[in-house]
């Protein structure tokens, strides 16, 4: 059995149909780049016919060189009633230079007589001429057999004969494609095999994932005898999106012995599926399997416990495998093996079973009870630990501080911050003016430490949310004020609560503070022992 697959990556043609995905030709040449160095065997660039970006890109990849990967330009078949010498669409794709296109046909009669709104026989005569003409330009021919699996289940008749037209034609690979993501796995795996029967061409799935089945469709294609596979880094695509490659090809290589791209490449998976949504300017789906930042995080105890004895109890493969990391999450479902294995990732040895981890998971659940949220906050669970095991020691002390916030009959409002601290028993004595109280007090803070510590000025804020914690307490509930700072690309989170939004907002700031203070002075020891 051949159990070695092409992948057809379209992240830069169905990719960019899915909402909030776009990409300039440089962005579209650096992905094709990421893509080639990882193994994949074709790259769907774009369609030539249908803007002058696709059209740039095309004529960027032509410049460039690729180790692995064949660029394939997309468009249609022509136009009824017209040749295709005089298609405008089909020109372009000959132009693109590439040595690889893929063309969509209609294989459904509804489309046919709808909205093509042309005969059956005329369709099997476009399909045919468009194929017939990129092969006597010297082209592979992929050809996409647009909503074959809704055709085939209306007129199976039909939509095999367009199959036979382009195969016919000479085209090297034909595509059954799910254009609606509508078909269930069992289907795929009939109608594939009933494909296979008359089709002596390779065969290929392009899935869509609108009952979230994009990846299982595919797999059970594989599974009827597909050897290509068309899908997207992340899954984006045209409504709910593709067969999302991320999970595909791991699923394939790792759990069933195919081979999509080299072995050892699968490791920058994770890179990869990162690199794209930086680049098409998305957040990660913190939850993506395999890939996803979540995707082998143990929050409850007793999994972290049973994972600290062995990984395979609660990981289905090694993170390692598709470059992710492991990561262990501090809650309120935490148990004595979060925080140990925590600790010791601080550099401090703590005994599982002793009294100060009892505690820690004590005093944990207490704040998490009350509103604490450690999980986006580890910078403050790190001071937490610290202070309980004895080995931190504040950069400041608080003596007190004072805020006015002034608002005047014009509508314009002032805002003061005074503050009073001591460090190593020196006293200063600051007062900032800001946009808001949190502000103000940030600033009269970092007036106050810069004499001491002047590196403070190289951190900044990214990001500051309140939470109201209860609700029906109008304005007199707790809040809870999640900070998120950062130094050069590093970011750490803190979090504060209190009834009072200044006092939650300074316990998350001094946190920030002090866990900086605490990392700087970590990596000059660090660089002294050197
Ligand atoms: C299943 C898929 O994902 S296919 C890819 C879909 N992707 C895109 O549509 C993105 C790129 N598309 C575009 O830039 C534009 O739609 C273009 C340039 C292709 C066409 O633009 P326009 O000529 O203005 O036509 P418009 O977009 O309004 O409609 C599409 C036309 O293509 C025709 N068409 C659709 N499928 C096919 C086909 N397989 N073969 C030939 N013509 C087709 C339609 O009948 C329609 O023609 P009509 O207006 O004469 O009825
Ligand atoms: C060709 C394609 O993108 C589809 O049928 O979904």
């Amino acid at each position: 059995m051949n159990r070695s697959i092409d992948i057809f990556d379209t992240t830069l043609r169905d990719g960019t149909q899915g909402e909030k995905v776009a990409f300039s030709a440089e962005d579209k040449l650096r992905i094709a780049r990421q893509l080639d160095a990882f193994g994949i065997n074709y790259i769907e660039g774009g369609w030539p016919g249908s803007n002058p970006r696709d059209m740039e890109f095309f004529e960027l990849a032509a410049d460039a060189s690729f180790e692995h990967a064949r660029i394939v330009a997309f468009g249609s078949t022509c136009r009824a009633g017209a040749s295709p010498e005089e298609d405008r669409n089909l020109r372009l794709l000959v132009e693109a230079g590439t040595s690889v296109v893929c063309i969509f046909g209609k294989s459904w009669l509804l489309h046919v007589e709808k909205a093509l709104q042309i005969t059956a026989g005329q369709n099997l005569e476009i399909i045919r001429d468009s194929v017939g003409f990129l092969k006597q330009h010297g082209k592979e021919v992929i050809y996409d057999a647009e909503h074959f699996f809704d055709g085939y289940k209306s007129d199976p008749e039909y939509a095999l004969s367009t199959l036979k037209a382009a195969e016919e034609a000479g085209a090297d690979t034909v595509v059954l494609c799910d254009t609606n993501g509508g078909t269930l796995p069992h289907e795929i795996s009939e109608i594939v095999a009933e494909v296979h029967k008359r089709v002596d061409i390779p065969v290929g799935i392009h899935a869509h994932n609108d009952c979230e089945l994009g990846v299982a469709n595919a797999m059970a294609a594989v599974r009827s005898g597909c050897t290509h596979v068309q899908g997207t880094v992340n899954g984006y695509g045209e409504r709910c999106g593709n067969t999302n490659l991320c999970s595909l090809i791991p699923n394939l290589q790792l759990k069933q012995d195919y081979e999509c791209i080299p072995d050892e490449k699968l490791e920058e998976l994770t890179a990869l599926s990162r690199f794209v949504s930086e680049l098409a300017n998305l957040n990660p789906d913190i939850r993506q399997p395999y890939v996803g930042r979540s995707a082998f995080a143990h929050k409850g105890g007793i999994h972290v416990s049973a994972v600290m004895k062995n990984e395979d109890t609660y990981e289905h493969v090694p993170p390692s495998r598709v470059g992710n990391s492991r990561r262990v999450l501090v809650s309120d479902l935490s148990g004595r093996s979060n925080i140990s294995y925590k600790a010791e990732q601080l550099g401090i040895k703590l005994d599982k079973y002793g009294d100060n981890v009892s505690e820690i998971v004590q005093k944990l659940k207490e704040l998490e009870n009350k509103g604490y949220q450690f999980e986006a906050a580890e910078a403050s669970f790190e001071l937490l630990v610290k202070r309980m095991t004895g080995v931190w020691e504040e950069f400041f002390k608080l003596e007190g501080f004072r805020i006015i916030v002034e608002k005047n009959v014009s509508g314009s409002s002032r805002t003061e911050a005074t503050l009073r601290i001591k460090v190593n028993d020196q006293a200063e004595h600051c007062a900032a003016e800001g946009n808001g109280p949190v502000h103000a007090l940030d600033k009269a803070l970092r007036k106050a430490l810069h004499k001491f510590y002047p590196e403070i000025s190289n951190m900044h804020l990214n990001d500051y949310k309140v939470r109201v914690l209860n609700e029906k307490d109008g304005t007199g509930a707790d809040v809870r004020v999640l900070i998120d700072s950062a130094e050069h690309g590093k970011s750490w989170g803190t979090v504060g609560v209190s009834h009072n939004i200044i006092d939650a907002s300074w316990q998350a700031l001094t946190d920030s503070f002090g866990y900086y203070l605490a990392q700087k002075q970590k990596s000059i020891q660090q660089k002294e022992v050197i």
